[in-house]
C-alpha cells in the first residue's frame, strides 16, 4: 500500500479535465454560524482498525437519500436531521435536471431545506444550487473557497456545516480538482455510526478521479458516497477501498501510470457545466425556472 496523503502534484499536472477547471483562488467570506471551525486534522481519529460495518446510519435522527441522475449518473445526496423541530435538510452535488425531484421529495418529507452544496466545481452537469435558490428563497449555497466558485458561504478544510444538531466536517481532499472536499459526517455521540463521508469525485468505488486519499485515515467502517457511480454501485466503505480499490491498491508509479494513461473522453458538458458551476449555477436562471 502506497502513501496515498499528498500524492496531489503530478496528478494534477497530469490532468486534462483539470487544467480546464482549475480556477483561480478567491478570498473567501467569513462563515456564519452555523458553519463553524472544528479541531484539525491533527487532532482528529487516525486510521481505524475497527471492523464493524453496517449498511445503513445507526442514527435515528438522520434522514439519507441517494438520488441519482443517469445523465450524468451523478449522486445527489439528501440529509435531514428529523429529530429537530425545523427537520433542517441539505443537499449535495444536486443537478439541475433533477431539482424539482428532489425539492419535491424534501416537500413531501416536510423538510426544511438549508443549504445546496456542492463537493467542487463539476465538468458533466450543472449544478442544481441557483436553481434551487431561485425557487426555495432562504436556501445557501456552500462551496470550498479553493474552488474559486461564487457562493454564498465558502467553506475549507476544518469548518464544520451543522443542520439541527447533526453536522458535516469539511476535508480539503484536492486532486480532481484543486478545490475538492469531502463531506464527512460529524464525530460524537449523536452523529450517525458509522460516519459517512461524501467524496465528490476524489474517492469513486473501485475508482478514484485524480485524488489525496486522507479520506482512507477514516475509520474503515465508514460509509464512502461518491458524486458518481458509472457501473451500478451505490455506497463503498473506507475498508473495502483499500482493500479492492484496483487503483489505490498500486505502488505510486503504478498509481501514476493508471491514472495517466485512462484517456477519459472530453467530458461532454464541460464548456457548459465549469462556467455555470464557477457561479454555483446562478446562470440563466430564468430559461429552468
Ligand atoms: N464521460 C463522462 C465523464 C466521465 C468522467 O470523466 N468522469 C470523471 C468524473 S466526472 S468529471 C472521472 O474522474 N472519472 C474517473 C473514472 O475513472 O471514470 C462525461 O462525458 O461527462
Amino acid at each position: 500500500m502506497i502513501q496515498l496523503r499528498f500524492l496531489k502534484s503530478p496528478l494534477l499536472s497530469s490532468s486534462n479535465i483539470l487544467s480546464n477547471f482549475s480556477p483561480k483562488p478567491r478570498t473567501g467570506t467569513l462563515l456564519p454560524h452555523p458553519v463553524t471551525k472544528f479541531k484539525p486534522l491533527s487532532q482528529m481519529d487516525s486510521y481505524s482498525t475497527t471492523t464493524t460495518s453496517s449498511s445503513s446510519s445507526s442514527s435515528s435522527k438522520l434522514l439519507f437519500r441517494q438520488l441519482f441522475e443517469k445523465e450524468s449518473s451523478t449522486y445527489t445526496y439528501l440529509l435531514a436531521d428529523v429529530n429537530h423541530p425545523d427537520k433542517p435538510a441539505l443537499l449535495i452535488d444536486p443537478v439541475d435536471k433533477t431539482v424539482d425531484r428532489d425539492l419535491n421529495v424534501i416537500k413531501e418529507l416536510g423538510l426544511k431545506l438549508v443549504y445546496a452544496m456542492n463537493t467542487h466545481v463539476h465538468a458533466d452537469h450543472v449544478t442544481g444550487t441557483g436553481l434551487i435558490k431561485s425557487k426555495v428563497p432562504g436556501v445557501k449555497s456552500i462551496i470550498s473557497k479553493a474552488s474559486g466558485s461564487k457562493a454564498d458561504l465558502h467553506v475549507e478544510h476544518g469548518d464544520k456545516v451543522s443542520f439541527g444538531d447533526l453536522f458535516l466536517e469539511v476535508r480539503a481532499t484536492p486532486g480532481h480538482t484543486l478545490g475538492c472536499v469531502t463531506y464527512v459526517s460529524g464525530e460524537g455521540p449523536d452523529q450517525p455510526q458509522p460516519r459517512m463521508a461524501f467524496t465528490g469525485d476524489a474517492l469513486l468505488i473501485r475508482g478514484c478521479g485524480r485524488t489525496d486519499f486522507q479520506i482512507f485515515t477514516l475509520p474503515k467502517d465508514t460509509l464512502i458516497y461518491p458524486a458518481h457511480d458509472y457501473k451500478g454501485f451505490t455506497v463503498s466503505t473506507v475498508g473495502e477501498e483499500i482493500q479492492y480499490n484496483p487503483r489505490l491498491t498500486k505502488d505510486e508509479e503504478t498509481f501514476k501510470s493508471i491514472m495517466e494513461n485512462l484517456n477519459l473522453s472530453y467530458p461532454k458538458m464541460i464548456d457548459i457545466a465549469v462556467p455555470a458551476n464557477l457561479v454555483c449555477g446562478m446562470q440563466d436562471l430564468a430559461s429552468k425556472a
